[in-house]
């Protein structure tokens, strides 16, 4: 992988801004596209930086030589000479098309546009595109400077060598990129994802166990198992015929929602959306969103191996 490549980012939301800090972190010049107010994301930037600075695995010498390779643009033009695009905006199929519509007016280098989608089928967000043939979902897991896992999608007009391109440099990032067989929507794990949150929220609704209980068992008892066994493997070791067994008896009473449920449309309905409105399941005025933040990163801090960058070069910049 050359790493005299530029890379742009577009969308500086949770994931974006994420993303930066993977790619500048292991010296990719990062061009983060946004469309207004860049002091605003430059400071969310340091500030996931500050954070890996309290943990150490930054030095405040190494956060200043990461954030070398970063610069915030208010203009496409500015990404005439970028490699590769992740896209991270927001999860709209029409936000995302005008946003390829705009790649393709502007970058005259592209080699693939890997966008960060959650659960939109590739081959829609490359339909009708006049870069089909660069366009892949690279699924990435909150944050993607921790999480090692990408999901890579690619769709019947994606080339063989933008998926080589986007799977060359997300292992040079040191990700974990896994080539999905089909394309389907939520790949794999939001399908995982969701099918819990479903059962979860069946759960709440039928007043058989509240948030914080669901929250609290689900931690305490099987999702830490899941960090060095798998699914398939843990019900070959409890036994096909257990499963069996269980699986008529509780299958009839599991949820099959096929629409958003009451519970999540409550809440937005009163725009509680979450951390992001300070109220969604939980009152976050009263929980600790500090404390949260750590618990959700600490576990993939010390699987971090990046390639630190000296500090960023012009002249480099090929
Ligand atoms: N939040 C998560 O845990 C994860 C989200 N994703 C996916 O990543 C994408 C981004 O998600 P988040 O970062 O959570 O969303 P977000 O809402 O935090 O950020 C989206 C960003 O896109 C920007 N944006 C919207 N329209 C734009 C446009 N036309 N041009 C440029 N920027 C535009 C917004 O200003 C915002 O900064 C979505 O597709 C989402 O499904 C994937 C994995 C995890
Ligand atoms: O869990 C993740 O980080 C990803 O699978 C996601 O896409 C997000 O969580 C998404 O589901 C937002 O809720």
């Amino acid at each position: 992988m050359n790493k005299n490549i530029q890379v742009a980012v577009v969308g500086a939301g949770m994931m974006g801004l994420s993303m930066s800090v993977l790619l500048t972190c292991n010296g990719i010049h990062t061009l983060l596209y946004v469309r207004h107010n860049q002091e605003k994301y430059i400071k969310r930037y340091q500030k996931i930086l500050d954070f890996l600075r309290e943990e150490r695995i930054l030095t405040r010498e190494e956060q200043k030589r990461c954030s070398s390779y970063l610069q915030v643009v208010t203009s496409y033009e500015e990404l005439q000479k970028v490699d590769c695009v992740f896209e991270s905006a927001s999860e709209q199929l029409e936000v995302k098309h005008s946003i390829y519509e705009a790649l393709a007016e502007h970058c005259l280098h592209l080699k693939a546009v890997a966008s960060s989608t959650s659960a939109i089928p590739s081959l829609q967000l490359a339909e009708g595109s006049r870069i089909r043939d660069k366009i892949l979902v690279a699924h990435p897991f909150y944050p993607p400077h921790l999480v090692p896992c990408v999901e890579i999608v690619p769709n019947k007009y994606t080339s063989e060598e933008a998926v080589q391109y986007v799977v060359d440099l997300l292992k040079y990032v040191r990700k974990t990129p896994v080539i999905i067989k089909k394309d389907a929507p939520g790949f794999v794990a939001n399908r995982l994802q969701y099918a819990l949150l479903r059962e979860a929220i069946h759960i709440v609704e039928s007043g058989i166990a509240t948030s914080e209980e669901v929250d609290e068992i689900l931690m305490n008892s099987f999702a830490p198992r899941y960090t060095s066994i798998g699914i398939f493997e843990h019900f070959d070791n409890c036994g096909l015929d257990l499963a069996r067994d269980i699986s008529e008896e509780l299958y009839p009473d599991l949820a099959d929602d096929t629409e958003v449920q009451k519970l999540i449309m409550d809440h937005c309905d009163k725009k509680e959306y979450g951390i992001k409105t300070d109220k969604g399941i939980y009152d976050w005025k009263k929980k600790d969103v500090e404390d949260f933040q750590r618990r959700a990163e600490r576990p993939y801090l010390q699987k971090i191996s990046w390639n630190i960058p000296d500090f960023y070069r012009e002249e480099e910049d090929k």
